[in-house]
């Protein structure tokens, strides 16, 4: 979408919609408190008029009751006015912040791949939060602005109509210029929100290569990048904010114009005997009380500005579609499930190719061993196979059913996948072994982590299944968190596992540990293992070598093992020479 491309407000009224009642409310108490306000300065004309003439003192002092019951509803109505207002704000924002994460969620990885989670924050969060007090009070406020704008203008031509003609003309001089100046601030306040939001990229990328920042000395150097971006921020919201303050300083001028010219007016009719004191009293009084709903829709034009950004970056995101689109089948054949690449062709960008005319077959149950240099395109196989990428060319079969036909969350429950990165929850070591799921009993959990032979690492744990871990995967070395993740899958009871192997070098009881593991997830379903120790592939039935994103490979492990011209045959003889080493 193009920046500067109107956007239409409509699409949220689906928001609003779900508070309509609770708006209707808020429409209610509005007209009650603006009839209060109307109200009041009428009853201090009669009092002072009253007590010019030498009135009543009964009538006087029920009129000063009046004015004071009037005064205390109308700040009643107030107080209740904004408690709703607030209200209606979280309720409405909090369904498009919900629906702007669950969008992101679905979004393709190429699309997350560009931004940082800082960004996302600011985009999910930043973006809506300027638009709540838009969401609360916007159509209340102008609704509210015109209600008391009529009232004040209808009643001044009920008293006296020149006056009223000099107020009608001043306030749609006003609304005018507000109006024509109203888009003033958009595309600076957008620019504003650009430049925070890659601020928070920036703090929470440095965060996140917090070891990286400390021990490459590279502190000076974020900085500097800081400084640079918080002087973004800052230039650009300065603009934005005076270029949101034009509309209320154009107003105030005009308003103190609009003052004098009817206070002299009033004054010259007093004289000459035509108006009342108490008459002359309601016309400054009103005159005064056209400046509220007048600044109020000014204030109203600023928040509409600042929302209206918010409001397109929301909008833009919501209509980014993923790549990624959804099957409409869901049946994949029961058991391990086989696997087919036939000619897959896949590039992250355009100009380059990672995955060249990838084709191959594996039978249910079958185990697959990949090798290859760093780089050569193993785990885009995988990320493939679990549809995280559209492919450029070819296709992928999963149980003999093409995957782009699939519905994905069809595919994610029958394929697990460990990857060298163990993401963790903040939660207990149940809820991340079974990923929220309180259907999986720790009963099956234990039978389990005792079938992989991890019991006696759960019990070394302060508190077993409820020791808390923290988010990330800091609280737990990198064995740890591989075991972690194959009990993980493991419970999931998947039908094709992909494993991406640790490069790291583990100790040898952990090693023996997820050797052990490992054997028994594979032995009951199909199991691709991207290996980078060749010890792992001695339990593999084939082995494909990958070399610059082609096959350079492929054959059964033992064929391969015994052909001495093979590259398989090559890389165990260099193993082999390493060792000793
Ligand atoms: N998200 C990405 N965006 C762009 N290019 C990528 C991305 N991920 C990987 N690549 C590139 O694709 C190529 C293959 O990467 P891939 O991760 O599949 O290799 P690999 O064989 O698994 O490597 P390693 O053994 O280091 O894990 C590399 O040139 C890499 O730079």
């Amino acid at each position: 979408m193009p920046p500067h491309k109107q956007v239409s407000m409509l699409w949220l009224l689906r928001y609003l919609a779900a508070v309509k009642g609770r708006m209707a409310l808020l429409l209610l108490l509005l007209l009650a408190a603006t009839a209060c306000q109307l109200v009041n300065p009428q009853l201090v004309q009669r009092f002072i008029d009253t007590a010019a003439a030498k009135g009543d003192m009964t009538r006087l002092l029920g009129l000063a009751g009046i004015f004071l019951l009037v005064a205390v509803c109308s700040q009643l109505f107030t107080l209740m006015l904004n408690y709703l207002g607030n209200d209606v704000a979280w309720r409405a924002t909090n369904r498009l912040r919900a629906d702007l994460l669950q969008h992101c969620l679905r979004l393709d990885m190429r699309f997350h791949n560009l931004k940082t989670p800082g960004v996302m924050i600011e985009r999910i969060d930043g973006d809506v939060t300027s638009m709540s007090n838009f969401f609360a009070m916007f159509i209340v406020q102008i609704f509210g602005s015109f209600v008391l704008l009529g009232g004040i203008l209808g009643f001044m031509f009920a008293y006296h109509w020149p006056i009223a003609v000099a107020m009608t003309v001043f306030t749609v001089l006003a609304i005018g210029v507000m109006a024509v100046v109203r888009n003033l601030g958009v595309a600076s306040s957008q620019a504003e929100r650009e430049a925070s939001a890659s601020m928070y990229g920036l703090i929470e990328e440095r965060l996140a290569g917090i070891e990286d920042v400390q021990t490459g000395g590279n502190v000076p150097y974020v900085m500097n990048r800081f400084h640079r971006a918080m002087r973004s921020v800052f230039q650009r919201g300065r603009k934005a904010w005076m270029l949101r303050v034009v509309p209320w300083n154009a107003t105030v001028i005009m308003f103190t114009v609009a003052v004098t010219v009817v206070l002299l007016m009033g004054v010259r009719l007093y004289v000459s005997g035509e108006l009342s004191l108490g008459m002359l009293y309601l016309i400054f009084q009103y005159t005064q009380m056209l400046n509220e709903p007048i600044e109020q829709l000014g204030n109203q034009m600023q928040e509409f500005q600042k929302a209206k950004s918010g409001l397109r970056r929301s909008r833009e995101l919501l209509s980014l579609q993923s790549e990624v689109v959804d099957g409409d089948g869901s049946e994949l054949p029961p058991g391990p499930l086989g696997v087919e690449f036939e000619q897959v062709r896949f590039g992250y960008s355009q100009d380059k190719t990672v995955l060249h005319d990838i084709s191959f077959s594996l039978r249910p149950g079958e185990r697959l061993g990949i090798v290859g240099r760093t780089g050569s395109g193993k785990s885009s196989i995988s990320r493939l196979l679990l549809r995280l990428y559209n492919l450029d060319g070819g296709v992928i079969r999963v149980g003999g059913v093409d995957t782009s036909t699939l519905r994905l969350d069809a595919l994610y429950r029958r394929v697990g996948m460990v990857t060298q990165e163990v993401q963790l929850f903040d939660g207990t070591l149940r809820d991340n072994l079974t990923l929220f799921d309180s259907a999986v009993s720790d009963e099956t959990i234990l039978h389990t982590t005792d079938r992989l032979g991890l019991s006696g690492w759960i019990a070394g744990l302060p508190h077993g299944l409820d020791t808390h871990l923290q988010a990330g995967g800091s609280s737990l070395s990198a064995g740890e968190a591989q075991l972690f993740a194959l009990t993980r899958v493991f419970l999931t009871q998947p039908s094709l596992v992909i494993l991406d192997e640790p490069s790291s070098r583990l100790d040898a009881a952990t090693e023996a540990a997820l050797q052990g593991a490992v054997d028994q997830l594979l032995e009951r379903c199909t199991g691709i293992v991207i290996a980078h120790r060749l010890a792992t592939l001695e339990r593999m039935d084939t082995i494909m070598v990958l070399g610059e994103g082609r096959i350079l490979e492929y054959g059964a492990r033992m064929d391969l093992a015994r052909d001495p011209a093979s590259h398989y045959s090559a890389l165990l003889r260099a193993d082999r020479q390493e060792e000793p080493a």
